[in-house]
C-alpha cells in the first residue's frame, strides 16, 4: 500500500526525518523547499515544489512534516499547512520512549532516543532531537526546539519558540521565558527571562563578560 509523506525543508533536518518516516513505514518521501526549482533534490531523495506547490497538493499526504530549524518559520509553516487540511500529526523514531501520559502537539517530531515522561505537555510544531529527554511535568510551548542530549528535569517551563542547545541541562522548576536561547551544554539552575541567550555553567546572559566573571 502506497503511503505518502511530504516534507518541508529540504535540509539536514529533513534528511533525518526522511528516515524516520521510513521507519514508520511511509513509502514515498516527497521534499519540497522554497529553493524549488533551483532545489531539485537532496540525496536520493526528489524535491518536488515549494511551499505553495504544497498547499495545493497536501490532501494526496497520509502526513506532512515540516523540517526546518528556524522555530518561527517551522511554527509559521506548520500553521499555514494547518489551516489548509494538513494531516500534521506526530512523528516518533521508534526508539523513542513517549509516556502515554504524556501529549505531543501537531507537527512535533521526535528523534532517535529521545524520552519524554509522564505529564509533560508539548505543544505543536516541537523538535525532541536525538537523546533529548524532557522529564515528567514538564509544559513545553509551541515552536521549541530541545537539542540532541539536552536534559529537561522536572516541571521545566519553556516559552514560544525557545532553542534548548545540545548538550545544555535544565534545573527542575525553571522557567525558561519566550523566543530564549540556551547554549550548547549550559546548565540552566534559574528561570530566564524572554528573549534571552544564555550560555555557561552556571548559565549566564551571553552579554556578560566571562572573563571578569570568573576573577569574582
Ligand atoms: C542536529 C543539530 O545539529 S541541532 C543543533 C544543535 N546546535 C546547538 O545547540 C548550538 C547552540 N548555539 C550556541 O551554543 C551558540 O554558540 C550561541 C547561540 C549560544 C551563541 O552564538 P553566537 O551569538 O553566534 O555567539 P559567538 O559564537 O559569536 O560567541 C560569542 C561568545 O560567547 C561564547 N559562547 C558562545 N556559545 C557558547 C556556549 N554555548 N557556551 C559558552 N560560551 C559560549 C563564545 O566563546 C564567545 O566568547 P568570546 O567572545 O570570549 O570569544
Amino acid at each position: 500500500m502506497i503511503k505518502r509523506c511530504a516534507i518541508l525543508g529540504a535540509s539536514g533536518h529533513g534528511k533525518v526525518i526522511a528516515e524516520i518516516a521510513e521507519l514508520n513505514h511511509f513509502t514515498e518521501i516527497h521534499f519540497f523547499d522554497d529553493r524549488w526549482p533551483k532545489l531539485q533534490n537532496i540525496e536520493h531523495w526528489t524535491v518536488f515544489g515549494d511551499t505553495l506547490e504544497l498547499l495545493s497538493l497536501v490532501d494526496q499526504y497520509e502526513l506532512v512534516v515540516v523540517a526546518i530549524g528556524n522555530n518561527e518559520i517551522r511554527l509559521d509553516k506548520v500553521n499555514l499547512l494547518k489551516s489548509s487540511g494538513a494531516k500534521l500529526s506526530v512523528l516518533t523514531h521508534p526508539s523513542a520512549i513517549i509516556s502515554s501520559y504524556s501529549q505531543l502537539g501537531e507537527g512535533c517530531v521526535v528523534m532517535a532516543n529521545a524520552v519524554v515522561n509522564p505529564f509533560s505537555l508539548i505543544g505543536n510544531a516541537c523538535i525532541v532531537n536525538t537523546s533529548a529527554t524532557i522529564d515528567h511535568d514538564c509544559i513545553i510551548a509551541n515552536g521549541v526546539h530541545v537539542s540532541p542530549g539536552a536534559n529537561l528535569a522536572g516541571g521545566v517551563k519553556v516559552g514560544t519558540i525557545s532553542w534548548i542547545g545540545i548538550g545544555a541541562q535544565v534545573k527542575q522548576l525553571v522557567k525558561i521565558g519566550e523566543n530564549v536561547v540556551v547554549g550548547a551544554g549550559a546548565t540552566v539552575l534559574h528561570d530566564v527571562a524572554d528573549s534571552k541567550t544564555v550560555v555557561g555553567c552556571p548559565a549566564r546572559p551571553l552579554h556578560i563578560n566571562f572573563k571578569t566573571i570568573s576573577k569574582i
